[in-house]
């Protein structure tokens, strides 16, 4: 089981979600090369994550990674997506490997795959009774450059697990949103992920055992074009939301 855990880009959306779960339950060293606007758990340490001593340091004592550093912008130029997402995660995977950190999980994205959403098969992939899944055996096609650095950290993934044995879980990360699904967005909504089932999931990540894995990161959606089963079988993710259960803004649907 993973105690010490660090989490990068952890002032950030996602590392929010995290915090907001599981701040009691490991003990975190938190990353980021902004510093905390707020109190947050355990030790923050201000760093860039392509500075690779400060990383190295960053990960003495960790058993396990939540790597979610980078730019997280689907418009993002080469100049950005090259060292922070593509060098940065290298210097992680690295460092990992050097600490003898057991699992690092990697958020990945739903644009690492965006260019299946092909004109054929939108909007009625977004709906509920359309069958077309994804399931994280399909090559990455991705839909922008960001979608391209994405798509590498997970190769990245692959020959650090192949060539030193590093368990990684990929979670190719759907639409992210506090509170409620988005509104007036179909897609949005077939991949949305609520803030405790991104919690859930990335903690399943790190308690599971698992050699390499490509899972997506949705809620249980009644729309979705994203499979969870693997999450669900090899990691035992148990999403509690759903954005069917969501009228705009209103819960609709039972709080399971
Ligand atoms: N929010 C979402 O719906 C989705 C997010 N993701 C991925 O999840 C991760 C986190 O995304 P968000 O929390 O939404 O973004 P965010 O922008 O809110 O947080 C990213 C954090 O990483 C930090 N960061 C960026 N580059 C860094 C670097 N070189 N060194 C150290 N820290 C750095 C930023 O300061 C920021 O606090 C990203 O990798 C993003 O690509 C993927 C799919 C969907
Ligand atoms: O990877 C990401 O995806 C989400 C959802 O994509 P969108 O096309 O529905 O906006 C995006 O919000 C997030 O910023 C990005 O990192």
């Amino acid at each position: 089981m993973a105690q010490s855990v660090l989490l990068t880009g952890a002032a950030g959306r996602v590392g929010s979600a995290v915090l907001g779960e599981l701040a009691d339950d490991y003990e975190w060293r938190l990353l980021d090369r902004d510093p905390p606007t707020e109190e947050m758990p355990g030790e923050f340490v201000v760093a860039d994550i392509t500075d690779e001593e400060a990383v190295r340091e960053a990960m003495d004592g960790i058993d396990a990674v939540i790597h979610l550093a980078g730019d997280p912008r689907k418009e993002a130029p080469w100049s950005s997506v090259l060292p922070n997402n593509i060098d940065g995660t290298r210097v992680v995977y690295e460092a990992a490997i050097d600490a003898g950190v057991d699992t690092v999980a990697f958020a990945s994205s739903n644009h690492a795959v965006g260019h299946y959403e092909t004109d054929e098969r939108t909007p009625d992939m977004y709906r509920k009774d359309d069958e077309f899944r994804l399931d994280g055996t399909e090559l990455p096609r991705p839909g922008n450059l960001y979608g391209v650095s994405k798509a590498t950290g997970e190769l990245l993934g692959r020959y650090y697990h192949d060539e030193y044995d590093l368990s990684v879980a990929c979670v190719r990360i759907g639409n992210l949103t506090k509170g409620h699904p988005p509104i007036d967005y179909e897609r949005g909504q077939a991949m949305w992920l609520s803030y405790r089932d991104c919690a859930h999931l990335f903690e399943r990540c790190i308690e599971a055992d698992y050699g390499f894995e490509i899972v997506y990161g949705i809620s249980d959606n009644d729309r979705k074009y994203y499979s969870i089963d693997r999450a669900k079988e090899v990691l035992g993710y148990e999403p509690r939301d759903n954005s069917a259960e969501w009228n705009g803004d209103e819960r609709v649907g039972s709080d399971r």
